[in-house]
């Protein structure tokens, strides 16, 4: 797997100083970013985040997604804990990049769904591979993980790489009467758990 670590350094954030470490996926020409705090190369399982880059809601502040606020709140339970790894994963708009995704919104300004629209343009509802999180998973020594997702996908995903998922910690939150019914679709669509219910779960491989 070409995902090949480039160099590492602090970066203080309101929450904690984390150390940021940089990867190169030499298949894309991707760059990707890994957050992490603390001894997370100890053998216990790690809280963490495969967090989908999102630039209109991470960084534009945007109401049509819940992306902006699950980072803050990734990083911010990281930092009480003192011990975590977010991974910045790359895959703009569900792997369709940036300005398809400005496409697809263009067709939910219009009526689809977050996935029709998405198969309008042609293609799946949700592109993204987590193959690449397992080079960088592996050079940071991480075997087991407290992931914090409402998405199964993800759980499953890492699983499959025989990475362990001790814990699936919910994030719910950025609920806004913008995002209602693109978060509902992915709840129908998409297997989202939304809900309560799942708190604390130890998920099945
Ligand atoms: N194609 C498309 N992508 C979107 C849309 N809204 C948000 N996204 C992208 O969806 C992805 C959301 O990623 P994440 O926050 O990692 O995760 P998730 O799959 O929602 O799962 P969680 O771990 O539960 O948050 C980002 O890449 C966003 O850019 C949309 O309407 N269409
Ligand atoms: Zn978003």
């Amino acid at each position: 797997m070409p995902v090949v670590f480039v160099a590492a350094s602090k970066l203080p954030t309101p929450f904690a100083t984390f150390t940021m470490h940089g990867f190169l996926d030499e298949a894309t020409g991707r760059e990707h970013v890994v957050l992490s705090l603390g001894d997370i190369a100890d053998g216990q399982p790690v809280l963490g985040r495969l967090h989908s880059e999102c630039l209109t809601g991470d960084a534009l502040f945007s109401q049509r997604c819940d992306c902006g606020s699950q980072l803050e709140a990734a990083l911010q339970a990281i930092a009480r804990e003192g011990r975590g790894v977010l991974l910045y994963l790359r895959q703009e708009g569900r792997g369709i990049g940036l300005l398809n995704k400005i496409r697809a919104y263009e067709l939910q300004d219009g009526g689809a769904d977050t996935v029709e629209a998405n198969e309008r343009l042609g293609f799946a509802a949700d592109q993204r591979d987590y193959a690449i999180c397992l080079p960088m998973l592996e050079h940071l020594g991480v075997k087991a993980l407290r992931l914090m997702t409402n998405n199964p996908r993800k759980v499953k995903a890492l699983t499959d790489m025989d990475i362990v998922v001790a814990e699936r910690v919910p994030l719910h939150t950025g609920h806004n009467p913008h995002n209602s019914h693109y978060l509902a679709t992915k709840a129908g669509k998409l297997g989202h758990m939304l809900g309560n219910e799942h708190q604390g779960e130890v998920p099945q491989a």
